[in-house]
């Protein structure tokens, strides 16, 4: 399982302010574009580029998670095409903006704050013929049932899909299992803080190596 640490720099200046030790154990950078001046982009990208220039990054402009819209079609498909051949991977979501045709690096990325659905396989079904390099699903668990569909599912179409490579998630508190039991259940990666969470229940960086540590 891989451990990825997101960053969300506000300004160029608090780009510039992160220390690179801190994120040394992390296996990838995840940059949260979507907290940046839209005018700063380029030029962070470019310090992004540099400071991790030791790992892999993947490029993210998140909206599932804003209570109003902050991007209009059209900027979010400039934005993927500016940045989608600068980084290992790009986060899209496709549900949303459905016109954006996957580029290869292309994690099919979708959240629901609500709920694990009741529909989760035909959701991963329907990402997976998508073809994307990743399919990436984090819900909102009501109850510890919902946490176990969610993994059970996930070893179901891990097992079914054997090359697709699936990243999923329970957030929130009940969810924290599945931020260090990814191996066994079929998910690829784990999201990890390194000072700020960017989704509830993370765990931070130095817990998970800790745990993992214990539970191998
Ligand atoms: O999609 C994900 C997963 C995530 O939402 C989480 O729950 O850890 C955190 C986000 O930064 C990332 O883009």
């Amino acid at each position: 399982m891989k451990i990825v640490v997101p960053i969300m720099p506000r300004s160029l200046i608090e780009l510039s302010e992160l220390e690179e030790s801190k994120f040394i154990q992390a296996d990838m950078i995840e940059w949260r574009a979507d907290f940046m001046p839209f005018s700063d982009l380029e030029m962070a990208a470019r310090e992004v580029k540099k400071k991790f220039n030791k790992k892999e990054i993947i490029f993210t402009y998140r909206t599932e998670d804003k209570s109003e819209i902050i991007i209009s079609k059209e900027n979010y498909a400039k934005i993927i095409a500016t940045f989608a051949s600068e980084f290992d991977y790009i986060d899209i979501e496709k549900f949303t903006f459905p016109e954006i045709v996957l580029p290869e690096n292309a994690i099919f990325s979708y959240h629901d704050f609500e709920k694990i659905p009741e529909n989760l396989s035909d959701i991963l079904t329907e990402m997976v013929v998508a073809m994307p390099k990743i399919v990436k699903f984090a819900g909102m668990p009501q109850n510890f049932a919902d946490v176990l569909r969610l993994m059970s599912e996930t070893i179901t179409m891990s097992e079914k899909y054997e090359t697709q490579t699936f990243v999923t998630m329970a957030m929130g508190e009940i969810g924290k299992i599945t931020r260090f039991m990814g191996d066994e259940f079929g998910s690829s990666w784990t999201f990890a803080t390194v000072e700020t969470a960017s989704a509830p229940g993370q765990l931070a960086l130095s817990d998970i190596l800790s745990i993992r540590k214990i539970i191998n």
